[in-house]
């Protein structure tokens, strides 16, 4: 069996494939390197042979996890590194090293996925845009704050917005003018990502017409896929960039 790793700034995205049909045999998203190795634990029948990761982490902090992936399951680890070129794609950066990796291992899979020009949009702790042109030239992209940072900044610097997760859930129904706090800060900051959204996609056609595809990914996906009915929403991106970056073989 084949275990994927994401390692994002506030959440580990992990599944386990089958090695021979490629299957998802199991999967999870956990705030901690404990939890992950719980989560792995609590799978029946798991034999792990393989381990492909890209984290956004510090070398110390994935080095950890390694170590603790190897201590526990005895697997071969190999993790995403930065690129120049890779499937066709460029990376646009003047420092290509500095390109976070879970956005460069979403636009080879994106730009595989198209065939084309892709707009890669992604919705995590960050909220990310990545422009690729048909020839694989990465134009550039940018970075914003996405809803957990949104929400916490704002409840962090004022003394009177407070309010618990449930009540934010459901302050998302409409997306009329707030009446109370935690609808007003919501719907706000969601309008805010919409916007964002509608931004890069007039970017997009004023660079492509109508010629590219345009791909959310990121646990708050669904929050903007309304505004872009167009759009394919695929959560596994990074895994399907991950898969073309550390082939097993
Ligand atoms: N099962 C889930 N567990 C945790 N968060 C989830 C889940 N499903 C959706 N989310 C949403 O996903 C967001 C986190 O996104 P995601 O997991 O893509 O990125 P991350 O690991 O936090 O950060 P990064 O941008 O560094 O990858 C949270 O705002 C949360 O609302
Ligand atoms: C922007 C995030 C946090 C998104 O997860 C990550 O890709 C990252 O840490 N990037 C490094 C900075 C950059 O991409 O310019
Ligand atoms: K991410």
């Amino acid at each position: 069996m084949i275990l994927e790793l994401d390692c994002g700034n506030s959440f580990i995205k992990w599944r386990v494939l089958d090695a021979g049909t490629l299957l998802i045999v199991g999967e999870g998203v956990v705030d901690s390197d404990f939890a992950l190795l719980q989560g792995l634990k609590a799978l029946k029948g798991l034999s792990l042979r393989f381990c492909r990761l890209v984290s956004v982490r510090t070398a110390e902090e994935t080095g950890e996890l390694i170590a603790s992936l190897k201590g526990a399951f005895n697997v071969s680890v190999v993790c995403a590194a930065p690129a120049r070129e890779m499937s066709g794609v460029r990376n646009g950066y003047e420092e290509f090293e500095r390109l976070g990796l879970d956005r460069w291992l979403a636009m080879l899979g994106g730009f595989h996925l198209a065939a084309g020009a892709c707009l890669v949009l992604d919705f995590g702790t960050a909220v990310t845009a990545d422009f690729v042109a048909g020839d694989g030239e990465h134009l550039g992209g940018f970075i914003c704050p996405g809803m957990p940072l949104m929400r916490n900044q704002l409840r962090t610097h004022t003394r009177k917005i407070r309010y618990g997760d449930v009540a934010a859930e459901q302050a998302l129904e409409s997306l009329a003018p707030g009446r109370t706090t935690v609808e007003a800060v919501e719907r706000g900051c969601l309008l805010m990502l919409q916007g964002f959204v509608l931004t890069q996609m007039e970017l997009a056609r004023s660079y492509w017409g109508e010629e590219f595809v345009v791909f959310l990914t990121g646990g708050d996906a669904a929050l903007v896929s309304g505004v872009v009915p167009q759009a394919r929403v695929v959560p596994d991106l990074v895994f399907v960039g991950l898969a073309m970056a550390c082939p097993l073989s």
